[in-house]
């Protein structure tokens, strides 16, 4: 009997797809749009994001196909460039998903190549496959300026970039954010993953809207929601509709948190605790889905020059 894992790249653009809706749907987040208003933001609403979700999921599906063929980052990032032409085509401009899809497409991707090795993803391997795959390219490119809000708020205030934690292998990510969204997420959790999130990261979308005390303010905003019990302490939802309004009165929306709270939702789908767990079954390619030999090289030898 073939025992190898298969991968099925449509299920993994679900889970992504999945993860984006989660994050949207998720309440009371300070500033951020969800089904129940539009936060700090005047140019989107949840509508929005539920169209720039639509036209992104055929974008993972390659995303993860390129990782099972081993592309070259180029590819990524061509990929990458498509998907956020599509993503402004259903917003009529507006930009919903930037960091969400260079994160998501960089996961996608990795754990395609998993899959491709015929092995089940834990989350520790996603990220030892990205850094071993496309990390020379990441490094590379994490310090080189751009005409972007993101670069030159990087830039102006030394801050650690987006593609600089890509670079980095995800920090932030792996270490603080997945932990605290927990094994079984909930409303609750998801909130503390969402605030976990805020309390380190260099968010420049934060920076872009309110200047830099806003990211020093909401990061100590974010380590005393925690420490006074975050979103399971008594009062917390008062304590949360509060935050949000004061969000909105200064125009700051951690939306760089928000893309990393998508990114630990789908690690927590996508992923087996170890390896030995059961495999959701969703995620097994049982169709027409791409198989592929068990490979014993390193990952750094099959990834092409
Ligand atoms: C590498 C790119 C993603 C470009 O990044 P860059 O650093 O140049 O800056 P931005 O163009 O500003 O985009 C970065 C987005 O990443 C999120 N983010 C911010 N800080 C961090 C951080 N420290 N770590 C991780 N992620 C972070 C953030 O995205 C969210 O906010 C967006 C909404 O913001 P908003 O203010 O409403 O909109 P703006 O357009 O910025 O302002 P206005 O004009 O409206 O006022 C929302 O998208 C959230 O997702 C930052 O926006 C990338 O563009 C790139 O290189 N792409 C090529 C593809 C590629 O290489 N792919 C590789 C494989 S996938
Ligand atoms: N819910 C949200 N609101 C505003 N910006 C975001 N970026 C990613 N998710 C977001």
């Amino acid at each position: 009997m073939d025992t190898r894992v298969r991968l099925n790249s449509r299920a993994v653009a679900e889970a992504a797809c999945q993860a984006l809706h989660d994050e949207l749907a998720l309440e009371t987040k300070p500033g951020l749009v969800s089904f129940v208003d539009s936060g700090s933001h005047t140019d989107m609403d949840a509508g929005t994001f539920l169209r720039s979700i639509g036209a992104l999921r055929p974008f993972f599906t390659t995303f993860a196909e390129l990782g099972a063929q081993r592309a070259h980052f180029r590819a990524l990032e061509l990929q990458g460039v498509r998907a956020e032409a599509a993503m402004l085509d259903a917003t009529c401009g507006v930009n919903t998903h930037r960091g969400a899809i260079f994160i998501l497409g960089l996961l996608c991707a990795a754990v395609g190549w998993i899959y491709a090795d015929g092995e089940v993803p834990t989350a520790n391997e996603v990220r030892r496959t990205m850094l071993d795959a496309w990390g020379a390219d990441l490094a590379r490119r994490a310090n080189v300026a751009r005409e972007s809000n993101g670069s030159r708020a990087a830039q102006r205030f030394g801050l650690r970039s987006i593609s600089v934690e890509a670079a980095q292998g995800f920090p932030v990510l792996f270490d603080k954010v997945l932990p605290a969204l927990g094994s079984v997420p909930t409303d609750t959790t998801r909130t503390d993953a969402l605030f976990a999130a805020i309390t380190v990261l260099d968010d420049t979308t934060v920076v872009h809207r309110g200047g830099i005390q806003a990211l020093v303010d909401v990061k100590r905003i974010a380590r005393d929601f925690l420490a006074q019990g975050g979103a399971a302490a008594t009062g917390a939802r008062e304590l949360l509709r509060d935050l949000h309004r004061q969000f909105v009165a200064r125009r700051i929306s951690p939306g760089g948190a928000a893309d990393m709270l998508s990114a630990a939702c789908f690690l927590q789908a996508t992923c087996v605790a170890s390896a030995s767990n059961a495999l959701d079954p969703r995620l097994r390619g049982d169709d027409d889905s791409l198989s592929f030999p068990r490979r014993r090289e390193s990952k750094a030898q099959l990834a092409p020059a």
